[in-house]
């Protein structure tokens, strides 16, 4: 069964029709980034699936018991309040030593518990909102921009943490991204919306088509290429995960062989 169905969406707001007749369907354990302008209604159709949006016309359903974890955009937390990564994830809700450390060692974070949030980089950051997006064990993580203020190997190094997540965790991940030419590689599928799905389907598919390109035109190759170099050489200087290599058959296939010069 999928975890989310949506068909025939339509949301208005402040007198304009944001979405309409967006079907959109997730199933266990992929990947899909959502792409589009600003004001497209990319957030909107995320709000929808966590019940923050009600909908004027369609369906949205999801699978019974389905565990979404929610990556923000960015929180804000004020720089003078001291608190370690480690308190931040036992709030609002008191959490076990095993398991904080357990979701910081899954996103990349294992070695921060005791470090104040204020002192933390924008990516270290993130991965620290991805722990505790983690700690519900979700079926379904959603993230919203989550590299946003990132420079594009900080954001590719965020987008190949994600990957790992999946392949350890299992969870499908949806999220939504600007940058297309980062975060396709590790995507399964790319929906492009504009108020409504434009043309989705493999990310290479999507790079390519007439419409993606009206949108967001074509010159966004050379960044695709950095990624990809990155990403096949990033298990030879990454020594502090042992697991990586265990993974590596279920993505070698979309980038082993994608050498960029
Ligand atoms: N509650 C609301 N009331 C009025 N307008 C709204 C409301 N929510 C969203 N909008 C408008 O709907 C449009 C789509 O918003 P949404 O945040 O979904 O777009 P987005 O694709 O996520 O944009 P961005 O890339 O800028 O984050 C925007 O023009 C926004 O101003």
């Amino acid at each position: 069964m999928s975890l989310v169905d949506i068909r025939g969406l339509g949301v208005k707001a402040g007198g304009r029709q944001i979405l309409h007749d967006v079907t959109f369907r997730m199933d266990p354990g992929e990947i899909v980034t959502v792409v589009g302008p600003n004001g497209s209604g990319k957030s909107t159709l995320l709000r929808c699936i966590v019940g923050a949006v009600r909908p004027q016309s369609g369906s949205v359903k999801l699978k019974p018991g389905l565990r979404i974890g929610y990556v923000p955009q960015k929180l804000h937390i004020d720089p003078t309040l001291p608190i370690t990564a480690r308190r931040f994830l036992g709030l609002p809700h008191p959490v076990a030593d095993d398991a904080a450390q357990q979701a910081l060692d899954a996103s990349g974070a294992g070695h921060l518990g005791g470090h104040q949030m204020a002192d933390l980089s924008g990516g270290q950051f993130q991965r620290v909102l991805l722990a505790r997006a983690l700690l519900t064990r979700p079926d379904l993580l959603i993230l919203d921009e989550a590299t946003q203020g990132m420079d594009q190997p900080g954001s590719a190094e965020f987008y190949r943490q994600i990957e790992k997540v999946r392949a350890e965790l299992g969870c499908a991940v949806l999220m939504v991204s600007h940058e297309l030419h980062v975060v396709m590689a590790a995507s399964d599928r790319v929906v492009c919306l504009n108020g409504h799905v434009c043309c989705e389907g493999a990310p290479e598919h999507v790079a390519s088509a007439p419409e993606y390109r009206a949108l967001f035109g074509t010159g966004t190759q050379g960044a695709l290429a950095l990624y990809r170099h990155e990403h096949t050489h990033s298990h030879d200087h990454d020594h502090s995960h042992g697991h990586d290599h265990a993974h590596d058959h279920d993505h070698g296939h979309k980038h082993g062989h994608e050498h960029a010069n």
